[in-house]
């Protein structure tokens, strides 16, 4: 499972992350695709980015395959897995804009500076259900997309393109998105506060400890307890001031939801794990990232690179 969270600093700048649950690598690492490159698409042409961009991805027959990715106007979106629902068209749709699923994080980074202008486009957009090449199948993803403003989440349906604001900033997996919103409304008894002793018939109650406000505070896996954790989390984190703090705060609330292995198997009976949690700060135009089995945090800033080459940039295998 995934999970991704948006916030903003005090000036406006977007913080913007995800964790990779999952149970296989695919060859990932991080990739700059440069404002000079030329980058076939299925239907579009030659797509040459307006933004330059950094993310996770694979790079297939010179396309970077972004998992999630960030541009230098403080744009960013992920993937997330949405199995059993997601549907995408079959073919290119004559008179829009169509765009192959894994396009769709590029396409997004690199066309547009912030969530109102994706909104808008997207009414003319078809995502379309091709694989990259053969040997890869069509990831059955949802999206969530943030600015330093806001967020909205995509979800392709059999009924079409359903465009949600998100007014939680987080995304986690199936069901759709609307069910989630429903769902944490469950858990607005859950309070930060540390409760105050209560008077029950002659005896007064008082709480063990700080937390005694957050017993019912969901602790599973499955997506629904993710999103819960996530969106508590991401709202009551009290507000950080410069890079170090709310980087750790980013990275902070994905571990809120990460996933230890040992947990969740999935249907193979594999351990399905936080394999890799990532993050961009528009503040610095620096993308972090750390492993599983090395938590301690890389980082690229895009300022470091020439951002007008023509060459994708691979940063890290
Ligand atoms: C498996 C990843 C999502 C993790 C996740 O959400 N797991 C949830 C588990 S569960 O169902 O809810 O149990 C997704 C996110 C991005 C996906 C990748 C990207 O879309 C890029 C390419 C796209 C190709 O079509 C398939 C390979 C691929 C390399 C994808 C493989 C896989 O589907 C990825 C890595």
């Amino acid at each position: 499972m995934c999970t991704g969270v948006r916030f903003a600093d005090a000036a406006g700048n977007l913080y913007f992350g995800r964790n990779l649950d999952w149970c296989e690598s695919y060859g990932e690492g991080v990739v700059i695709t440069p404002r000079g490159a030329s980058i076939p698409t299925q239907f579009l042409g030659s797509l040459s980015p307006e933004h330059a961009c950094v993310g996770m991805g694979i790079v297939v027959g010179g396309v970077p395959c972004y998992f999630d990715c960030a541009n230098e106007a403080g744009l960013a979106i992920a993937g997330l897995n949405f199995p059993g629902y997601a549907q995408f068209a079959e073919a290119p749709e004559k008179g829009a804009v169509n765009v192959a699923a894994y396009e769709f994080p590029l396409w997004v980074a690199a066309s547009f500076s912030t969530v109102a202008e994706v909104r808008k486009a997207l009414k003319d957009v078809v995502i379309v259900a091709k694989a990259p090449s053969e040997g890869y199948g069509v990831a059955q993803l949802h999206w969530l997309v943030g600015d330093g403003k806001e967020s909205i989440v995509i979800e392709c349906q059999a009924d079409g393109m359903h465009v949600y604001d998100d007014g939680l900033d987080v995304l986690t997996n199936q069901p759709p998105f609307p069910w989630h919103t429903e769902n944490v409304r469950n858990y607005m008894h859950i309070e930060t506060a540390h409760p105050e002793p209560v008077a029950w018939t002659r005896d007064t109650l008082r709480a063990f400890g700080s937390g005694a406000g957050m017993i019912g505070f969901p602790g599973g896996y499955d997506p629904a307890s993710r999103f819960v954790r996530a969106a508590f989390l991401n709202a009551h984190y009290p507000a950080e001031e410069g890079e170090a703090a709310n980087v750790t705060r980013l990275f902070r609330t994905l571990e809120g939801a990460s996933m230890c292995k040992g947990g969740a198997q999935m249907a193979d009976g594999r351990f399905e794990y936080t394999m890799f949690s990532d993050g961009y700060s528009a503040a610095t135009k620096t993308y972090y990232w750390c492993t599983y089995d090395e938590p301690a945090r890389q980082s690229v800033c895009l300022d470091d690179y020439d951002l007008n080459g023509a060459e994708l940039i691979r940063v890290a295998a």
